[in-house]
């Protein structure tokens, strides 16, 4: 058999070359830089969608067949390989067919002669069509795309949700603050309500129990406050019950609990103070009443009932036994404290 690859030509291998590279890819071209003529194979044509030969031989056939956005990237690569910036060229673009739609080809080539000045004297390539893959890769990215933005804006609404969490519990925290605040004050004179009073009174017995500390506990109440009311007003009977409870509440200790029992009666917890030391206390207080003046220039009074906690006393005995000592205290005339 003839050795195929044993050419008496240039031309005869040229014709080899070129039957086997048609063979194995789409579209072959063959360009002679220095006439400026381009070889194309029937399958580039075909490729493209093109007549066979449908325009000159020259390189602008394939210039002017790729896509706008594509043209200035695979100029800037195809010269970066001719002067040698390069050692390979290869590039995606897409190319214009006869319908004016555009296909994806690879384009691969190689400078096979040159010029005595080193320039390229001949190159030959192949268009390869990639189509198929790369609108898969391109609808492959612009999901991913898709996902991303949507993971974003799910960040965001996440993001958002959190935020508008966060302020609903502070609101909320706000509110249970006033409320909780609410439950233990009174409104009126905003000192502590029978509530607070009933739950620091049980601590506090707790406490007078485990460390054996004196523990006192006190009953007043405005004498005669219902004439007060009748002659002055309900509303006039309200100042004077706030004003009283600022000047009891600023003439104790920290320690001790000021609160409203009900109308016109009030209690006191004096921690750590015996029945004699929280009786000089209530004289104070008792004293201090007489001297002040209260709301609209009115002048009242109080009767006081001091005990101190005995071990083994239930709160209602020990509030008993204050209570009957304010009792005794009004019955001797009012404006005194009884112990
Ligand atoms: N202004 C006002 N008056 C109240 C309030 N709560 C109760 N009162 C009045 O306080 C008065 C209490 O009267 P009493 O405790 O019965 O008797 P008192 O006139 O104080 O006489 P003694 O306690 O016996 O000295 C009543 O007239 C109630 O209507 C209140 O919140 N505001």
């Amino acid at each position: 058999m003839e050795n195929i690859y044993k050419h008496q030509t240039v031309e005869q291998s040229d014709n080899t070359l070129n039957s086997i590279l048609a063979l194995i890819v789409e579209g072959v071209w063959d360009w002679n830089s220095n006439t400026g003529q381009v070889t194309r194979s029937p399958g580039w044509f075909r490729m493209l969608e093109y007549e066979i030969d449908y325009s000159k031989n020259d390189v602008f056939t394939w210039e002017n067949i790729i896509h706008p956005d594509d043209y200035s990237r695979v100029m800037k690569h195809f010269e970066s390989y001719l002067y040698g910036k390069l050692d390979h060229y290869e590039i995606q673009y897409r190319c214009r067919k006869s319908d004016g739609s555009y296909l994806w080809i690879v384009d691969r080539g190689k400078a096979i002669e040159f010029n005595q000045d080193g320039s390229v004297a001949r190159m030959i390539g192949a268009h390869h069509n990639i189509d198929k893959q790369k609108s898969i890769e391109l609808e492959y990215s612009h999901q991913n795309q898709l996902l991303k933005e949507g993971n974003l804006t799910l960040e965001k609404i996440v993001r958002k949700k959190a935020e508008q969490l966060e302020k609903k519990n502070k609101l909320l925290e706000k509110k249970l603050i006033e409320i909780k605040s609410i439950s233990n004050i009174d409104s009126l004179t905003k000192v502590a309500n029978r509530n607070k009073f009933e739950n620091e009174l049980e601590q506090e017995v707790l406490r007078a129990n485990r460390y054996h500390h004196a523990l006192s506990l006190v009953i007043f109440d405005i004498d005669h406050f219902k004439e007060i009311n009748d002659s002055y007003g309900h509303k006039v009977g309200d100042r004077i019950l706030c004003h009283l409870s600022e000047l009891v509440s600023a003439n104790i200790r920290d320690v001790d609990l000021l609160a409203r029992w009900g109308g016109d009666e009030f209690v006191i917890i004096f921690p750590e103070l015996c029945r004699e030391k929280a009786h000089i206390a209530c004289e104070k207080l008792k004293a201090l009443i007489n001297e002040n003046k209260m709301s609209d220039d009115i002048s009242v009074s109080c009767s006081f009932g001091v005990s101190q906690y005995k071990l083994g006393d239930t709160l209602d005995e020990l509030f008993q036994r204050v209570d009957n000592l304010l009792y005794y205290s009004k019955e001797k005339g009012r404006n005194t404290v009884q112990s």
